[in-house]
């Protein structure tokens, strides 16, 4: 049995945990695919790629709408696609090679284990190795969820790992989810031109958003895709190419390709994790403290597979804390998930961070709403927007921002403001009076958004307090 000082399962943030600090250990890490996690090979940055020239494509489509004589020739899929892999795909060799290069031991194969500090790694080559440390941080993420009737169809489908890789634009794209990354993959897909029909078993796109985000987003969806609200695929059947999905009230819907997209299941139960003694949540996912401490000790994790939010600037966090956490052990930082702002990067792009209005509700607090539309602000009129809109909800009297949520363009930069002055505690009187905010910018529609709530408005903004 191989011994290492300290062994991390998995390449996406938990590359970010092996810095130069430990360069005096003996480290390893295991990798199961391609280096670099979901983020960087199949995750936000690729579809962020596509979705960005999806953008760009829709804006050429509706240049008429500012006066712009252009005309769209289509997207090229092959070559958009290649463009996107071409410049990533080398990045992920490159982190191999790195590692590969350095005093770092990277076994290429698939870990689990067999007692609280020892593991087996299934290699690649056909091998096996075993091997121990008494400090082990389990980075290993979270894996698409197949329903059974997808699976036992013995059908051919694709999850987000799989999909961008396509070699063909879908002529009509099945999309069964309308979470995140249904969002994000049918603007993308319908805008390159395939028609887009989305099954969700929830009665609105987006569900957990603030109901105003949810049922904005859900009438702009059904304008573009034919949409199945409420139900749930029965059974897949047909051809490949040519696969007819039955609902439950028994629709059926034909399409020559399906995308499974309906939530991500974390990966501790391919690491037997049971082997090892660690706790776990009904939900699969690692349990760690609010350090990144599991219940074995000198076990720890961190990421999609113990987090309680699926976000990667949230396991970035947790990476920068478990490596201060396992440099420090006698001063511990901790994380917390209570303000995680997040974005989807679909058409309109949405921003959110905070309490949805319902949340608000649940907890009984004396709230406020004010909302503003982007056709309200002049950078709305030049983009001659008709649909955006920037709600904050605050705590009645005190002004203290409860949430906030934008639909809109450039939603996933203008909610960083927010989520600063929530962070910082700093109450909507001030975030609105004290800064200047540049006119005319896209942002005064989070300014006016602000000075619509009375604890702003008795507050004169405009004029900083005397201090
Ligand atoms: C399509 C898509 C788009 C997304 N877009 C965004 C976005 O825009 N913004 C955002 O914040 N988040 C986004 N996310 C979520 C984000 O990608 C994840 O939250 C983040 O990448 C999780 O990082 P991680 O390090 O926990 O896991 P991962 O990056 O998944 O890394 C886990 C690694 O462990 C490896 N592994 C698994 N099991 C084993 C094993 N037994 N042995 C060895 N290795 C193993 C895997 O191969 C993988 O490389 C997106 C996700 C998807 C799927
Ligand atoms: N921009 C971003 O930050 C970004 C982008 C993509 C993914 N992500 C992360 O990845 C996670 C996973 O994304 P996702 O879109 O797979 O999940 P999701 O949780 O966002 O959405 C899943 C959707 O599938 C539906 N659903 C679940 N089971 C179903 C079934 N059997 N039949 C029909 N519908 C069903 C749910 O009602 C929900 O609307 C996200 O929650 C997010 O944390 C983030």
């Amino acid at each position: 049995m191989r011994r290492h000082d300290l062994v991390v399962i998995g390449s996406g943030s938990g590359n970010m945990v092996v810095s130069d600090e430990f360069a005096d250990l003996d480290v390893a890490i295991v990798e199961a695919t391609e280096f670099g996690g979901t983020c960087l090979n199949r995750g936000c940055i690729p579809t962020k790629m596509f979705a960005y020239t999806a953008e760009v494509a829709d804006t050429v489509r509706d240049s008429a709408t500012w006066d712009v004589g252009a005309q769209l020739d289509g997207i090229a899929w092959p070559a958009l696609r290649d463009r996107v892999f071409g410049r990533l795909d080398p990045i992920a060799a490159e982190g191999r090679k790195g590692r590969e290069d350095s005093d770092v031991t990277v076994y290429a194969g698939e870990a689990r284990f067999t007692g609280p500090h020892t593991l087996v790694v299934d290699l690649h080559d056909g091998g096996s190795a075993e091997i121990e440390a008494d400090r082990i941080v389990i980075a290993a993420g979270a894996r698409p969820v197949v329903p059974p009737p997808v699976q036992e169809s013995g059908l051919p489908f694709h999850t987000s790992d799989t999909v961008m890789r396509l070699d063909q634009l879908p002529r009509r794209l099945a999309v069964l989810g309308g979470g995140y990354i249904a969002a994000e993959l049918a603007h993308v897909f319908h805008s390159a031109g395939s028609e887009i029909v989305m099954i969700d078993m929830a009665e609105e796109l987006l569900g957990p958003q603030d109901e105003s985000i949810s049922a904005a987003f859900t009438e702009i969806a059904r304008e573009r895709y034919e949409l199945h609200l409420g139900h749930e695929v029965t059974a897949v059947e047909g051809a490949p190419g040519a696969l007819r999905l039955r609902l439950d009230d028994d629709t059926v819907i034909e399409a020559d390709t399906l995308l499974v997209v309906i939530g991500r299941t974390p990966n501790g139960d391919s690491l037997d994790v049971d082997a090892a003694g660690l706790e776990t949540h009904d939900d699969g996912r690692v349990a760690v403290d609010a350090a990144g401490r599991t219940s074995v000790d000198g076990v720890w994790a961190l990421g999609d597979v113990s987090s309680p939010v699926q976000l990667k600037h949230v396991a970035n966090r947790e990476a920068e804390v478990v490596t201060h956490n396992l440099l420090h052990p006698d001063d511990l930082r901790e994380v917390d998930h209570d303000l995680v702002p997040a974005a989807v990067f679909t058409s309109p792009q949405i921003g959110t961070v905070g309490r949805t209005e319902a949340q608000c509700r649940d907890e009984g607090l004396d709230y406020e709403v004010a909302q503003v539309d982007f056709s309200d602000v002049a950078y709305g009129w030049a983009m001659e927007d008709e649909t955006g809109f920037c709600k904050v909800l605050a705590e009645r009297g005190t002004g203290r921002i409860l949430g906030a949520h934008i639909l809109g363009p450039e939603a996933p930069t203008l909610i960083q403001p927010l989520a600063m002055a929530m962070t910082f505690d700093i109450d909507a009187a001030a975030l609105s009076g004290r800064p200047y905010w540049i006119h005319p910018a896209l942002t005064e529609v989070v300014d006016n958004a602000l000075r619509q709530l009375s604890a702003t408005a008795d507050a004169k903004p405009g004029c900083a307090p005397r201090r």
